[in-house]
């Protein structure tokens, strides 16, 4: 039987570099690399699945190449548009990805407390979430904060298009029940902070995550793509990974 085989996208990169490393500690083997301007195609025939932590611009093109070789995915990506996530779900229909907004093992217990807190603590609670990332991200808010405003959506009957509320400025009025408010800081090396805060009249909950490490993040990525290799076609999250559903 032939050896499992990574190929590593945006190797070069902060996650690229943890992910190479990661597998490295997990025993798997990554079979190529590549970067910027190199070619899909003659990498992706050499290894059985891809690890993608590079730019939601190079999304289509790998999906498309992907479903063309059958080949597994672990999409680490995040700021992806709306047609771009729906090309994700069409290629899930051929070929078995995993896609999330984070890979931690803490960050997808913080899903899930919060799914429950916001359950218990019912309609009175105003919601708020709070990301600081490090000066170098590009998007914004990042893709957990969205994972976590989708969840806080879902329980309140709300969605993420209409409902959420980025940043205020100005004379903006009073909050209205119905909004998840949704703040995005920058600075340093911060790896990734994440709060939920449920703030009622007289009270409020905070559920925080902060990574100080980015091999949270690829070694979860690893244990993906190991999980992925049985796996029909579909579409997976982290928590199905971790058995948290
Ligand atoms: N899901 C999760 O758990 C996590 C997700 N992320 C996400 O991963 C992504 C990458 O983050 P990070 O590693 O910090 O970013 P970096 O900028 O450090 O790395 C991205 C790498 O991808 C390369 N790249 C860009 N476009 C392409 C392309 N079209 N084809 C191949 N390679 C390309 C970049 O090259 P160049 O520099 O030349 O542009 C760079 O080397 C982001 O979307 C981030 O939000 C990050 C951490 C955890
Ligand atoms: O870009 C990053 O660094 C991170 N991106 C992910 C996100 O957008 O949620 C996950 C993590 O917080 C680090």
């Amino acid at each position: 039987m032939s050896e499992f085989k990574l190929l590593v996208t945006g190797s070069k990169g902060r996650m690229g570099q943890a992910v190479i490393s990661a597998a490295q500690a997990q025993g798997v083997a990554v079979g190529a690399t590549i970067d910027l301007g190199d070619a899909l195609a003659p990498a992706l025939e050499k290894c059985d699945c891809v690890i993608d932590f590079s730019s939601h611009h190079f999304t289509d093109e790998l999906l498309t190449e992907a479903v063309k070789l059958k080949k597994s995915l672990v999409i680490g990506t995040t700021g992806h548009t709306d047609e771009e996530l729906a090309h994700i779900r069409e290629a899930s229909k051929v070929i078995p990805v995993v896609f999330a907004s984070n890979f931690s093992v803490g960050v997808n217990t913080l899903f899930w407390l919060t799914r429950k807190a916001t359950e218990l603590l019912g309609p009175d609670f105003d919601l708020e979430v709070i990301e600081m990332h490090h000066r170098m991200k590009k998007d914004a808010p990042s893709g957990t904060a969205r994972t976590l405003v989708e969840i806080l959506a879902d329980v309140r009957g709300l969605s993420y298009d209409s409902d959420c509320r980025h940043g205020r400025f100005g004379d903006v009025g009073a909050r209205t029940p119905k909004e998840i408010g949704v703040h995005a800081l920058r600075g340093g090396d911060v790896v990734g902070d994440h709060t939920v805060v449920f703030a009622n009249v007289g009270e409020r909950v905070e559920l925080t995550h902060k990574a100080s490490s980015r091999d949270t993040f690829a070694g979860g990525a690893v244990r993906a793509a190991r999980w992925l290799a049985d796996k029909p076609a579909g579409l997976y999250d982290m928590q199905d990974v971790l058995g948290l559903k």
